[in-house]
């Protein structure tokens, strides 16, 4: 089974959900033109890491988000990994990614693990308690968010139990740009699955963004990388191409998890 897959590497207003929404359509438009399947956009793409404003700018419920993703993935019969938002709850703020399938339901969510010490993140957020795994089209992924990536075991979990492509989303420092390819590359071999990432460009007032959003098969080839401006980058996933991998090198039947712990 093929998909076609764009990500939206955008620049992101800081604190201006109005300015956010209003690209967001734009692009997800523009890269329906191109008759893709999935469309992914980036962590917080609707407010930056505006952290100390969140109380008053997060999406209560994440109410708007799912009517505004709802309506395009209808109207485009598309599959969007709406990134993740600020997503104001009874108990606190989440950092959520949210999926709608091409019917505009809401296809799952997940509530970011790892929240970034670097970042503040933990200062404002809450850390999720939810499982990344979800189905489109009787095919199994994962959703992760970020910082999530440098937690090999929380994805291991994942493909364990059958995700055969990673979908990253993500505010990744240029500082850190080595570590984001080296990551996402592992990531991708270790365990023989896709990896689709998608990074946001430009700066806010404490951070300059690397870009370099890319889409990496389950032999740690990369198939498709933006670059460092914004970009809709879009490739093809051949999943067929899990299952030869793993059979090539079976690491999944070879584990011996009864050593690890
Ligand atoms: N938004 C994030 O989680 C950033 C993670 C990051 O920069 C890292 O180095 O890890």
């Amino acid at each position: 089974m093929n998909f076609r897959i764009s990500l939206i590497q955008m620049d992101i207003a800081f604190g201006k959900p109005e300015d956010n929404f209003q690209q967001a359509e734009e692009k997800i438009t523009a890269a329906c033109k191109d008759n893709c399947d999935i469309i992914v956009l980036p962590e917080l793409w609707s407010t930056g890491y505006d952290l100390a404003r969140l109380s008053s700018i997060a999406d209560n419920h994440a109410k708007r988000t799912i009517s505004f993703l709802s309506e395009l993935a209808l109207k485009h019969q598309v599959h969007i990994i709406g990134g993740s938002i600020a997503n104001k709850k009874e108990n606190g703020i989440f950092n959520s990614l949210i999926v709608i399938d091409k019917s505009g339901n809401v296809a799952h969510t997940y509530d970011k693990l790892h929240l970034f010490q670097l970042m503040d993140e933990h200062l404002y957020l809450k850390s999720g308690t939810s499982s990344g795994l979800f189905s489109l089209e009787e095919r199994m992924f994962a959703s992760m968010i970020c910082y999530d990536i440098r937690f090999p075991e929380w994805i291991r979990a994942h493909t364990t139990k059958g995700a055969e492509a990673i979908f990253v989303v993500a505010e990744w420092p240029k500082p850190r740009l080595a570590h984001w390819k080296s990551l996402l590359i592992a990531r991708a071999i270790e365990n023989q699955c896709f990896v689709i990432a998608c990074n946001r460009v430009g700066a806010d007032p404490d951070n300059v963004f690397a870009g370099h959003s890319m889409i990496i098969d389950p032999w740690g080839e990369i198939v498709a990388e933006a670059g460092e401006e914004e970009e809709i980058l879009t490739a093809s996933v051949h999943l067929d191409k899990v299952t030869e991998v793993r059979k090539t090198i079976p690491i999944f039947t070879d584990r011996k998890p009864e050593f690890y712990n």
